[in-house]
């Protein structure tokens, strides 16, 4: 499947949550079989020259695709929560987003020190929510060499953000404006 073929799986709905943000809706691309295949596919042979021992796959939509690419690597896969959810001790980090403010979490001990982990989201917009997770892993005792996104969204910046703190980003699929 071609990155165009996969980009017009993602529909885009204006003013949503709030007016003047283009919602990128990842739903539409989840339930195509051929499309997700394509998708987790894709994102799994990016992530492996990377030799991650972990995949951090941030809450909720991350999961989706976090899962079967930790599975097709053969690693863990780290559920990085937002706040309130963990049962057991836990660190956390609050981060601004695109339209709001949130708090991510994991249980302490969760990562391992050496541990690579793999940060895995199906978008970044301003990277508040990739850079956050970041540091919490980092804080935690990992090294955090790659990021993978199925979607950027180049003008809010986040990807350069990111690899500004010296994490590798790549995405399958680029979109213009907000
Ligand atoms: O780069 P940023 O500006 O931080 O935005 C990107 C984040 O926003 C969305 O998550 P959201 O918090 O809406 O949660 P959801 O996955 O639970 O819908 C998306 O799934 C990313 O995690
Ligand atoms: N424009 C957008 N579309 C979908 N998810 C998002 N998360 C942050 N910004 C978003």
């Amino acid at each position: 499947m071609t990155r165009a073929e996969l980009q017009a799986l993602v529909r885009t709905i204006p003013d949503f949550p709030k007016p003047g943000i283009l919602f990128r809706d990842i739903t539409t691309l989840l339930i195509d079989g051929r499309g997700f295949a394509a998708a987790v596919d894709a994102l799994v042979m990016r992530a492996r020259p990377h030799e991650v021992t972990l995949v951090a796959a941030i809450e909720a939509r991350g999961f989706l695709f976090g899962a079967a690419v930790a599975r097709a690597l053969g690693v863990g896969v780290l559920p990085v929560r937002k706040a309130g959810k963990l049962p057991g001790p836990r660190v956390g980090i609050d981060y601004a987003l695109e339209y709001g403010t949130d708090r991510l979490e994991i249980h302490e001990g969760a990562v391992r020190p050496g541990d690579r982990a793999l940060l895995l989201d199906d978008l970044i917009a301003t990277g508040g929510t990739a850079l956050a997770t970041t540091r919490l892993l980092r804080e935690a005792g990992a090294e955090v060499p790659a990021a993978l996104f199925a979607i950027d969204l180049p003008d809010l910046g986040g990807a350069d953000l990111l690899r500004a703190e010296g994490v590798a980003v790549d995405s399958l699929m680029v979109f213009p404006g907000h």
